[in-house]
């Protein structure tokens, strides 16, 4: 059980103080439920950790591709923190969401000039710059506009997070940022302190996403430093930003051991007040930019059962009613999910079977192997646990599936903050065919 989730006297998992079949019911399946209490806690976590350095600056920026819809970013917002935006769509939600324009930071490996010229016209805090072609068009546009624009630049420390391959970006082959070991970071430090309308004020990287020790961090920070210290040397340039990115891992399932929230935030501050004395430089404000791990383990997706297929001696299929197009993260990074009947939270959950999507993939299946209660057939509620993070936001129309709803429960109340996608939704954007009518 996470969060706020316990189990009613008749049998049934509660989220928030909401009973799970009920929403099912109400709101229909399948449907991503937040437990809002547990993202508040996970905010503060973030905040207390960094508040217990008294004189230190620091920002949280919430990383939005985990989870980008008005409501949440509503919420972020509320509790203070930053946001990361990656495109125009993320940012054009933030700015409707009327999150403050200063306080959100636009990432991304190729940003359009529709895109920067949105963040300007915005007059968003800052832009982290990818690459060359990205800091002499951002030159550019600010020129032509006849402003300034504050900027870190992306860096690749070098550094292998131990995570999985797909999802792993501080090492040396990869598309994101300036790498440091080939001099391409020390050009583009030049550049920009040479570009009229950028305002260089820090370098970001981010060394991948679901990391369980502290290691990769303070590895890339000591690295970022001794550059720092020589560009400091060389070009003058002080570094007063050093934003380190996200990636803080969550427990998916039992086999996960993510750090407290506070041990990461700790071995980052002591590496870089070590590497600022050792260095003799003046300490930079500190940003962190968590995506998954604010979000991440208050999220459950509900799903009702349907079909169930009985292969003896090789196992059974349980299916449901959504799949690799509300969540396509066991089908893209193999990744485990753990799930209990809803409907059945307090009947032993004593028989091994995989859980299969509905889409038409043999490779959609959620869970291969999830332990349920024998008893559990069509027409119970399913709970995959933990779906929080990158599951509405990379969710697909696969098969033609609309989009399941989102609801947020707390305190025995749910509101409904993205409505379920309609047939006609899907239909909205297509146009009927005008050309080739080879009929006649
Ligand atoms: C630049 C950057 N910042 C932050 C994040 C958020 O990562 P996570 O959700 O693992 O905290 C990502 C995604 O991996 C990212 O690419
Ligand atoms: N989307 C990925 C992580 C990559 C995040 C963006 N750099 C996931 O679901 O784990």
């Amino acid at each position: 059980m996470r969060g706020t989730q316990t189990i009613s006297a008749s049998g049934h998992l509660v989220i928030g103080g909401v009973d799970t079949v009920e929403l099912a019911r109400e709101y229909g399946t399948p449907l991503y439920v937040y437990d809002t209490a547990l993202i508040k806690e996970r905010i503060n976590q973030y905040k207390e950790a960094f508040a217990a350095y008294n004189g230190m600056d620091w920002q949280v920026a919430y990383a939005s591709k985990a989870f980008s819809t008005i409501a949440i970013l509503q919420l972020v917002n509320e509790f203070g923190l930053s946001l990361d935006v990656v495109s125009g769509g993320e940012l054009y939600t933030a700015l409707k969401a009327g999150f403050p324009a200063g306080r959100i930071h636009f990432h991304g490996n190729n940003k359009s000039d529709d895109e920067l010229i949105l963040a300007l016209d915005a007059n968003i805090g800052n832009v982290i710059v990818d690459n060359f072609y990205e800091l002499e068009r951002l030159e550019d546009l600010c020129a032509a506009k006849g402003r300034e624009m504050e900027i870190l630049l992306r860096v690749t420390p070098g550094v292998e997070a131990h995570t999985h391959e797909f999802i792993m970006t501080g090492h040396d082959d990869t598309k994101f940022g300036f790498n440091l070991d080939n001099g391409m970071a020390d050009q583009a430090v030049q550049l920009a302190l040479k570009a009229p309308h950028l305002i260089l004020k820090g370098i970001h990287c981010h060394i991948g996403s679901q990391i369980f020790e502290t290691e990769g961090f303070v590895r890339a920070i000591r690295v970022i430093f001794s550059y720092a210290e020589k560009w400091k040397r060389s070009f003058d340039f002080s570094m007063q930003v050093l934003n380190v990115g996200g990636g803080f891992g969550i427990r998916y399932t039992e086999e996960d051991h993510p750090l407290p929230v506070k041990n990461y935030i700790d071995s980052i501050v002591a590496v870089v007040t070590e590497e600022c004395k050792a260095r003799a430089l003046s300490v930079p404000a500190v940003w962190i930019e968590p995506g998954r791990s604010i979000v991440g383990e208050s999220g459950t997706t509900l799903y009702t059962v349907g079909a169930l297929k009985d292969i003896p001696g090789i196992r059974k299929y349980v299916s449901v009613d959504g799949g690799m197009a509300d969540n396509i993260r066991p089908a893209l990074y193999q990744a485990h999910y753990e799930a209990l009947c809803a409907s059945r939270a307090n009947e032993p959950a004593d028989q091994s079977v995989a859980i299969a999507g509905k889409c038409c993939e043999n490779g959609d299946v959620l869970i291969k192997k999830a332990n349920l209660p024998e008893s559990c057939r069509a027409g119970d509620i399913l709970a995959v646990l933990c779906t929080g993070a990158y599951g509405y936001s990379m969710a697909s129309h696969y098969n033609r599936l609309p989009n399941p709803a989102v609801v947020f429960v707390e305190n025995g109340e749910s509101q409904l903050v993205v409505r379920r996608e309609s047939y006609d939704d899907l239909i909205r954007m297509d146009q009927p065919l005008k050309m080739f009518s080879s009929h006649e």
